[in-house]
């Protein structure tokens, strides 16, 4: 069999190629990457999410860990991936290993590894994870201690990072905002975050209901991914409680999902274009924006507003983190719901944006509606809509020949201005439309996004794009 680390970790189905005996291989593929570094003694955090068995599947890997003589921290129970993380930069620690299929179904597990800055790893350090758990693969050596050997020998640790972790956030949040109290619904879609986003809200005088707020590996028959059709029960909680804002987490809360006071989903574009400005009106720090090729333009118009550069990244929270690590970015985010800022550990952070998304309503004392109508109202009318094909192998590459080959001049009898390959193709029209057509590093799907000032552009675009490259779409 082939681990994988795609773009973001290694994901199989439970009992099918995620067992035990593959968690322990890839246990001891990390932790021949660790000592190759030298970076035993710092240790390795172990962090795990709420799915079935996860806390089984990190007590094998840290087994693992200890018995090559990396000291491992153990989360005591369950751990956001942004906690995770933060967890690293908190214990100076040399990585972590989190045990989440993040909002995949409930059959899936996996593992993403996060290096010593506490962000995604990039390609190259998964390339050599992934080398090393070829060899160990092919010579089936796997060494491990029994939890009480590694606490004789004091490599075990147990870790609670909850406390630590709320005080770093509260440290980026304005307390002062929340003079005028939210009435806020949380829903941790049964994951990792339950207990953390509500509790800081309640810290800062909010009133918090919760839905989905107890650990169900079923994640209520569905899967814990905050988008608009999975968030029924939030919807209706707000309505049912007359909330200001209902706020949600994926199962390892590392991305966000808001519904607005009348049950209406806020997407995630729409959400950081929102943060964005108010950090601008609310913070005195200003650096460049980073965003993916595939998130709202509406960030630009903003960042220009205000004289700063926006950096433009392949899809993939990692190349974000990247450019918050090393660029000084004041915000960086993904249209597929990861979001971090300045000062935070550069990992999504679900928590973390719900809280801004807290602040911002709480300063301000508007609605996300009123809100979106000033930005539109100043910046001009942008409406997104992502579009997921599924297509069979033998498609997807014939879809690629053809995208390699599309070069228009015109679409919707718009000027083409400009073509970028940053991830799969990008075309910007004329007008500032664009479009950008890319296959998924996670699903088999084809993913189509696309940007314009009204919905009937959109569709004109959308209709000739599909035709060009042959794609059906019902
Ligand atoms: O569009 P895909 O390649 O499927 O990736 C979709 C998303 O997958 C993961 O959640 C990554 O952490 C994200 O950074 C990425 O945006």
């Amino acid at each position: 069999m082939v681990i994988k680390f795609g773009t973001d970790g290694w994901r199989a189905v439970m009992a099918e190629d995620f067992t035990f005996a593959n968690c322990r291989v890839v246990a001891q593929g990390i932790a021949a990457y660790v000592n190759s570094r030298n970076m035993a003694k710092k240790g390795i955090v172990i962090g795990y999410d709420n799915r079935f068995m996860s806390e089984r599947f990190a007590l094998e890997c840290g087994k693992v860990l200890a018995g090559n003589g990396i000291k491992v921290y153990m989360g005591k129970r369950a751990m956001p991936t942004p906690v995770t993380a933060f967890a690293i930069r908190a214990l100076d620690a040399a990585g972590a290993v989190m045990i989440t299929a993040s909002h995949n179904p409930p059959e899936y597990n996996g593992i993403k590894f996060i290096p010593e800055y506490a962000g995604p790893a990039m390609p190259d350090v998964t390339d050599v994870i992934e080398q090393q758990v070829k060899k160990v693969l092919e010579t089936g050596k796997v060494y491990e201690l029994s939890v009480v050997e590694a606490e004789r020998l004091e490599l075990w640790q147990e870790i609670d990072m909850e406390d630590a972790y709320a005080e770093h956030v509260l440290s980026l949040i304005h307390k002062e905002s929340f003079s005028r109290p939210l009435k806020v619904v949380v829903d941790p879609m049964y994951g990792a975050g339950i207990g953390y986003l509500d509790r800081i809200l309640e810290g800062l005088g909010c009133e918090v209901r919760t839905v989905n707020n107890y650990r169900d590996p079923l994640f209520g028959g569905s899967m814990p991914e905050p988008i608009d059709r999975m968030l029924g029960s939030l919807k209706r909680a707000v309505a049912a409680y007359e909330a200001d804002v209902g706020l949600a987490l994926d199962g390892d809360a590392d991305r966000f999902g808001v519904v607005d006071n009348e049950g209406q989903f806020v997407t995630a574009n729409q959400l950081m274009y929102l943060l964005l400005l108010h950090l601008l009106k609310t913070r005195s720090y200003k650096g460049p924006i980073a965003r993916t090729v595939a998130t709202t333009h509406m960030l630009d118009r903003i960042a220009k507003r205000f004289g700063l550069a926006v950096i433009e990244t392949p899809v993939g929270f990692k190349y974000i983190g990247e450019c918050l690590r090393e660029k000084g970015c004041l915000l960086g985010g993904e249209e597929s719901g990861g979001l971090s800022i300045f000062g935070h550990v550069p990992e999504k952070d679900g928590i973390l944006a719900c809280l801004l998304a807290a602040e911002m309503l709480a300063a301000s004392g508007k609605t996300v509606s009123q809100l979106k109508a000033e930005v539109e109202k100043e910046y001009g009318m942008l409406v997104s809509r992502r579009i997921d094909i599924k297509v069979k192998e033998h498609e997807k590459a014939q879809i690629i020949t053809r995208l390699a080959e599309y070069t228009p001049k015109t679409v919707a009898d718009i000027k083409v201005e400009s073509i970028n390959t940053v991830d799969g193709k990008k075309v910007v029209l004329e007008d500032g439309s664009w479009f950008l057509v890319r296959a998924s590093g996670t699903e088999p799907l084809f993913r189509i996004y696309l940007e314009t000032a009204e919905e009937e552009k959109m569709a004109k675009i959308e209709e000739e794009v599909l035709k060009a490259l042959e794609i059906e779409f019902f």
